[in-house]
């Protein structure tokens, strides 16, 4: 699902005027009419409070619209016209005169008005601003905002919620409204996604209004956000007469002593994705552990004892994930720089992986090309440096990724793969994965498809996804507290057979 800018949304709302000569103000009763008929089939009717703030633009407009048809079905309806600006959109007008003529007088707020009172069982519905938000909002406004708030009550934002831009981080954040729901025109925003954003939107779902085809389908958005429907095609179907050599052979390199756990964890997930073949490549200490917790894995020991000091692979593997629970001894990091001044093989390079190549970044020249790295967010510093905010955080992650042409995978609750100036937003996953060695999963699990032969930038996108599923799979029958990172490995199985259960249901384009 394409992600669109601001510019882009507005160039499709003309073309749409053009293309399917309709009015704009045509265009905004499509809004409204979704937003009624979603609020209509889970409210039916009820005599509850519902506030509709407005702005005077279209988001406004859309708000106003709104209370039209709240009220036609006999809805308890308060509207109240944030009046910030004088500069009042024509179809915001338009639909202030229908909302008088059917004799709702709204009340016009400005800097010296009173505040409603707004009760905790009321409903709010925020269309304060929209998408053309571009500066902050003024103090009254703020503190209207704060007002909303701390009420209490259910809150609605139409398209995003006021005070929220698609594409940067507000400077006051009390002065932007924390929704409940959000229900988005035609596509979810940027901001949705990112931690110190997203915080504003609990859930949300989109109002098709359908806006030109042709456009939405042609136009190049910087990101998607990554459901189901983009990942079945990234599948690779098994052939019958397949046998486990052509399903590669991964190596994981890892561990140290007291933290052979990781690389146990990698070893697995790697043979549950499918990995034909998995040879461990850990210091002697790992041995017995190794041999004993995964069977199916082949083990190779390094001359270290307690860690890995000189790294020598008897075989050509198809695949190494590396790094989990390494170390930074310095005969661990002499050991990986010697190895990857040589290496051809393609690589997963995760933790301690990163925190080498974060120290000596001459490394990143000899990567091969569309090596995968998986840092959270302290690794991420570690190999970029910090940045300002969450967006540019993204900006600097695709130049990075640019400049060593290698794939990042930006770990968090929305996991973003970031690959040739694009970013690919994982729509799986939950809390109950903010556990340990979760990462550790997620390695194996990029290595095994690597290993199967599935492109890099596909191994990413398909392996995140299915590494969520997994996680929500387990989560939805245990909670989220119990969810560990084994019981992720043990659900890839699950998430598979999810992937492709011929149950019919519907893709909800939704997302919290
Ligand atoms: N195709 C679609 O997607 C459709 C979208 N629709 C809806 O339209 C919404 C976008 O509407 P919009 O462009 O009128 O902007 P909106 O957010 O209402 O702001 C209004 C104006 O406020 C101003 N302003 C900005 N910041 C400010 C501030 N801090 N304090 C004071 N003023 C400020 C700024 O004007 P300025 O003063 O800068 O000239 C801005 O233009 C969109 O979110 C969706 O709900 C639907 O109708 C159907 C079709
Ligand atoms: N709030 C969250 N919601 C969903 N997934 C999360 C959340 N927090 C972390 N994760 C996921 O958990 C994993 C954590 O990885 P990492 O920090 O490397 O853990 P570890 O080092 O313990 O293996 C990543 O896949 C990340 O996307
Ligand atoms: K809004």
């Amino acid at each position: 699902m394409k992600i669109f800018s601001a510019a882009q949304i507005y160039k499709a709302d003309k073309l749409t005027i053009k293309n399917q000569q309709i009015s704009s103000e045509a265009l905004m009763e499509r809004a409204a009419t979704g937003l009624f008929q979603w609020l209509h089939e889970r409210l039916r009717g009820t005599s509850v409070k519902i506030h509709l703030f407005c702005g005077i633009g279209n988001n406004g407009g859309d708000g106003i619209a709104l209370a039209r048809h709240l009220h036609e079905h006999g809805y308890n309806v308060h509207v109240h016209v944030v009046n910030y600006s004088e500069k009042r959109s024509k179809d915001f007008l338009i639909n202030l005169e229908r909302l008088k003529d059917r004799k709702i007088w709204p009340d016009f707020l400005s800097e010296k008005s009173t505040l409603p009172k707004i009760h905790e069982s009321d409903i709010v519905i925020d269309a304060i601003f929209g998408i053309g938000l571009n500066r902050e909002p003024e103090g009254w406004v703020a503190h209207l905002i704060k007002h909303i708030n701390s009420s209490g009550a259910f809150t609605l934002s139409v398209d995003v919620p006021s005070g929220l831009y698609s594409d940067r981080v507000p400077e006051n954040l009390e002065a932007v409204v924390e929704s409940n729901y959000v229900l988005t025109i035609q596509a979810p925003k940027l901001s949705f996604f990112l931690p110190q954003t997203g915080i504003f939107v609990n859930q949300w779902e989109i109002v098709d209004i359908g806006l030109d085809p042709q456009y939405l389908e042609e136009t190049e958005t910087d990101y998607q956000f990554i459901t189901k429907s983009d990942i079945v095609p990234l599948y690779i179907p098994r052939e019958k007469f397949a046998h486990k050599g052509s399903f590669g052979h991964s190596v994981i390199m890892g561990g140290s002593y007291g933290k052979i756990g990781a690389v146990v964890l990698s070893t697995k997930a790697s043979l549950n994705i499918g990995s034909g073949l998995v040879t461990a490549y850990i210091p002697e200490c790992g041995y017995g552990v190794l041999q004993t917790a995964v069977p199916e894995a082949m083990v190779v020991t390094d001359d270290g004892d307690d860690h890995v000091k000189k790294i020598k692979i008897p075989f050509e593997p198809t695949v190494i994930g590396l790094g989990m629970g390494l170390g930074t001894e310095t005969g661990t990091v002499h050991a990986i720089s010697e190895f990857l001044e040589k290496n051809k093989t393609p690589l997963v390079i995760d933790a301690d992986g990163i925190n080498i190549l974060a120290k000596q970044p001459g490394l990143l020249k000899k990567l091969p090309p569309q090596t995968i790295l998986t840092p959270h967010e302290g690794e991420l510093k570690r190999l970029l440096g910090t940045w300002k905010d969450d967006f540019d955080k993204l900006k600097k992650t695709m130049a990075f990724s640019k400049e060593h042409d290698c794939i990042v995978v930006v770990k968090g609750a929305h996991t973003i793969v970031i690959y040739n100036g694009k970013g690919y937003i994982n729509s799986t996953g939950n809390p109950g994965i903010a556990t340990a060695g979760s990462g550790d999963v997620l390695t194996g699990t990029l290595t095994g498809l690597l290993s199967q032969g599935y492109p890099a930038l596909h191994a990413a996108i398909f392996g995140v996804f299915i590494h969520g599923l997994a996680g929500d799979i387990e989560a939805s029958q245990k909670g989220y507290e119990a969810v560990t990172a084994s019981s992720i490995i043990n659900n890839i199985g699950n998430a598979f057979m999810a992937l492709f259960s011929t149950k019919q249901e519907e893709e909800a384009p939704s997302g919290d």
